[in-house]
């Protein structure tokens, strides 16, 4: 059994001509891995998350959880519930995603009882604010109450709290300041390299500064079909394809060259 989220040969096409979507793609993160995504605009990531979450159905191929297929069909609310344990999504913005009305505390319990999860659920949401470096206290404020760092360690304590063992991120420092995007980018390192329970993840990101700096793969997306991957390092420092290669040349001049990569940091 291959544990966390695998793609194989996976093809999801949005017209019958065939020429958007995704077409044979196959990747799979396991807990522990960083995998980053990467693609000129409309290259296909956004469809190819979809179908990794089960928002669109893999017309060919197979994604599975935990070795497990997704049903090819919808899948009834019970097996949806187990998946959504396994595999979160994380929007781009966490903390802007948090509903400003709801103390922090109920929103960690949210989706623990919408995914009826098993347990004790004051406990797990206090397990996943430790996870994220934050005290339990926080429980009992709402998102203007606390800094926009401590609002982003919650968005991903929401993610975690399910018992999630990989998570989606889709180019979630978008927008976001340089102090605060490594801020988050750490974090999900931090999370992966969780020595009790590590967690996989895949970042789909334009910034490849960012995904120098949290992820060890790299897998490049073009005209929907995988066309690049490998270790980030070497494939951002000589690609070989030309769409990483524009991808590379079209990076802005580094302002922070210091910034330690994932190389420098594993
Ligand atoms: N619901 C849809 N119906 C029809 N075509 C779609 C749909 N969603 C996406 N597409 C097309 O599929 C292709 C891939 O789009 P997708 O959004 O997956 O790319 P992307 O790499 O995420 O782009 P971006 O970086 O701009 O978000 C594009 O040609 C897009 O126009």
């Amino acid at each position: 059994m291959s544990a966390g989220l695998r793609l194989d040969g996976v093809t999801h096409l949005h017209d019958r001509a065939g020429t958007a979507g995704v077409r044979d793609v196959s990747l799979a993160v396991a807990p522990g891995e960083t995998v980053g995504l990467v693609g000129r605009s409309g290259a296909g990531k956004s469809t190819l998350v979809s179908v990794a979450l089960g928002l669109l159905p893999a017309q060919r191929g197979e994604v599975a959880y935990d070795g497990r297929p997704l049903p090819r069909r919808r899948p009834g609310p019970r097996r949806s519930r187990e998946l959504r344990r396994t595999v979160q999504w994380v929007p781009q913005d966490p903390a802007g995603s948090l509903d400003p009305r709801r103390h922090l505390g109920r929103q960690l319990l949210d989706p623990q009882r919408r995914l009826r999860v098993p347990g004790d659920h004051e406990q797990r949401a206090r397990e996943a604010l430790a996870r994220v470096g934050l005290d339990a206290t926080i429980a009992t404020r709402r998102p203007h109450e606390v800094s926009g760092g401590q609002a982003q360690r919650v968005a991903l304590a929401r993610a975690l709290v399910t018992g999630a063992r990989v998570l989606l991120a889709d180019e979630p420092v978008t927008g976001l300041d340089h102090d605060r995007r490594d801020d988050v980018l750490d974090l999900l390192l931090a999370l992966s390299r969780d020595p009790v329970a590590p967690l996989g993840l895949l970042l789909v990101c334009h910034d490849l500064d960012a995904v120098a700096r949290t992820c060890a793969r790299t897998v490049v997306l073009d005209g929907g079909r995988v066309v690049e991957q490998g270790p980030t390092g070497p494939l951002l420092t000589r690609p070989t394809h030309p769409a990483t290669r524009a991808l590379v040349d079209a990076r802005p001049p580094d302002v922070h060259p210091h910034a330690p990569t994932h190389q420098e940091t594993s």
